[in-house]
């Protein structure tokens, strides 16, 4: 496993959890304007989730790193995305849910903050890093108002 250091997010909370992941996956861009990304290929996904919180659970956790590994990971690992529910495969799907960089750390973002939210302590998602490739990576950051 790669060690990284990763861009800090500001918060208020006491604690900090981050846990990283390598996804090995395929996608495409249905879009002629995607170019080469149009054609589906290959990368091992490198994620970075960072959550916070005040309280910990009744086992001292914040959350569970299993519990982030088992929604993203069991998920998303071996898989091409396109295929996902959560993601658009063709050019006439909105390009809203094409799996790029941005749509995929965005989509990983709510599926982690809708698991967060069964929990009593209340741990919130601050940030996502999804690492494409050597050279390109997105960091998803949510709004206050995008917590339930
Ligand atoms: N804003 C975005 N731009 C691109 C995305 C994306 O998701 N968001 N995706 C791609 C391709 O899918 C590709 O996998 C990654 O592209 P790129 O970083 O250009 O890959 P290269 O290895 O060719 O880059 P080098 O500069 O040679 O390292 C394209 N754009
Ligand atoms: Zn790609």
């Amino acid at each position: 496993m790669l060690h990284q250091f990763y861009p800090q997010v500001p918060h208020p909370y006491r604690f900090e959890l981050n846990k990283d992941m390598h996804i090995a996956a395929a996608h495409f861009i249905p879009a002629r304007s995607a170019g080469k990304c149009a054609n589906i290929h290959g990368h091992t996904y490198v994620i970075n989730l960072t959550i916070a919180g005040d309280d910990l659970d009744n086992t001292g956790f914040l959350v569970n790193f299993k519990t982030l590994k088992d929604v993203v990971h069991k998920r998303f690992d071996h898989t091409l995305l396109n295929e996902d529910d959560q993601f658009g495969s063709e050019e006439e799907d909105s390009a809203d849910t094409f799996p790029t960089t941005e749509v995929v750390a965005r989509t990983i973002w709510q599926m982690v903050q809708s698991e967060l939210d069964k929990k009593q302590n209340k741990p919130r998602c601050v940030q996502v890093l999804v690492r494409e490739t050597p050279t390109s990576y997105v960091v998803y950051r949510p709004k206050e108002g995008d917590f339930r």
